[in-house]
């Protein structure tokens, strides 16, 4: 069993994008601006938040938050996007998700200009994706698709089986893996909460890609011997022993089920520090201006 090791490659590909921006500054360029908008108090939003803010310091990326009250109406939050939007020096940014629930995600994601949708969210971005046009990929499925081409995992001719199919995770990873390149060229099986005999297909599964958000589920039974696991699920749960007062859980019960891995990401450590360095990645790319509208 090998571990996939998401915070020591995304280490490595900060040490790439600090290089990448320091060359941009050195060309007399834009140091490139991300922002970050956090709507309430939620503690796990705060803490992703915070860490995409710290991983721009890191980068010599500018980066800001803007913060509004979860009594923010609709309208308000439309209007600040609008604003950044606008805004000539903001590259990129990202509304931080879930929205409290008198605010619509779909109709917030779809305000967000697609040459500034860094999380590549919006449906035109998607669309694109789709086609195989140069886009943003969304952050968790092209972390995971630099994992594996960071470990040399092949993926040509494989059974890819996903669990669950968020517009976030699940849909757009099924899709990339399905492409007719490398990381890719997968036959993909999709299953959701209707899927019928679910440990039956996971148990086919040569790369086993899990979003469902059900800390523990996948148990040893459910995969079969050298599989490749990639756990996006995080779950935190109360532990007053751990200094910040939780401890996280992933979509895998990891110590019986890693027996039986080739290679297999932790949680946490695996896909999610992945996920900002996609981040600042894409907003590299925003700020170059290479994308097409
Ligand atoms: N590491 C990272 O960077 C990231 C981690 N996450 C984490 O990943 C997890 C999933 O989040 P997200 O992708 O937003 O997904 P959602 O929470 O939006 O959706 C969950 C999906 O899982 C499916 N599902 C629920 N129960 C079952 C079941 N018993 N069997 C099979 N499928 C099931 C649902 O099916 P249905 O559609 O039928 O309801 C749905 O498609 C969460 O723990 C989240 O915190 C999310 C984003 C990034
Ligand atoms: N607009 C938007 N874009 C997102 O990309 C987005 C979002 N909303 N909402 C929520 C999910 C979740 N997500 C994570 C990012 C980093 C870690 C991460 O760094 N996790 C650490 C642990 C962090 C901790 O201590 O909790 C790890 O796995 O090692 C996890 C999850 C981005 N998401």
């Amino acid at each position: 069993m090998q571990l996939i090791d998401g915070k020591k490659t995304a280490a490595e590909i900060k040490d790439e994008v600090a290089a990448e921006i320091a060359l941009l500054k050195d060309k007399g360029g834009k140091v490139p601006h991300l922002v970050a908008v956090l709507v309430g108090s939620n503690g796990a939003s705060i803490t992703y938040v915070n860490a995409k803010i710290e991983a721009c310091k890191k980068v010599g990326m500018h980066s800001s938050i803007v913060r509004l009250n979860d009594t923010v109406s609709e309208k308000e939050l439309l209007e600040e996007v609008a604003k950044l939007n606008n805004d000539k020096d903001v590259d990129g940014f990202i509304v931080q998700l879930p929205l409290p629930k008198h605010i619509s995600e779909k109709k917030v994601t779809e305000a967000i200009s697609p040459q500034k949708d860094v999380d590549g969210f919006h449906p035109s971005n998607i669309g694109k994706m789709m086609l195989n046009l140069p886009t943003f990929l969304p952050a968790t499925p092209y972390g995971i698709l630099q994992l594996i081409e960071r470990y040399n995992i092949e993926t040509n001719g494989k059974h890819c089986v996903v669990v669950g199919r968020s517009a976030i995770v699940g849909s757009p990873v099924a899709n990339l893996m399905s492409r007719n390149s490398y990381p890719g060229n997968c036959t993909v099986t999709l299953t959701h909460s209707r899927t019928v005999n679910l440990p039956e297909i996971t148990r086919t599964a040569d790369i086993l890609i899990v979003a469902l958000g059900k800390p523990e589920f996948i148990t040893a039974d459910m995969v079969k011997e050298g599989v490749v696991i990639f756990d996006v699920g995080i779950t935190r749960k109360a532990d007053s022993t751990k200094k910040s007062g939780y401890k996280l859980f992933g979509d895998v019960k990891f110590d019986e089920v890693a027996p039986k891995a080739s290679f297999i990401t932790p949680v946490p450590g695996g896909v999610g520090p992945m996920t900002i360095v996609s981040l600042l990645k894409n907003t590299i790319l925003a700020a170059k201006g290479k994308m097409e509208s």
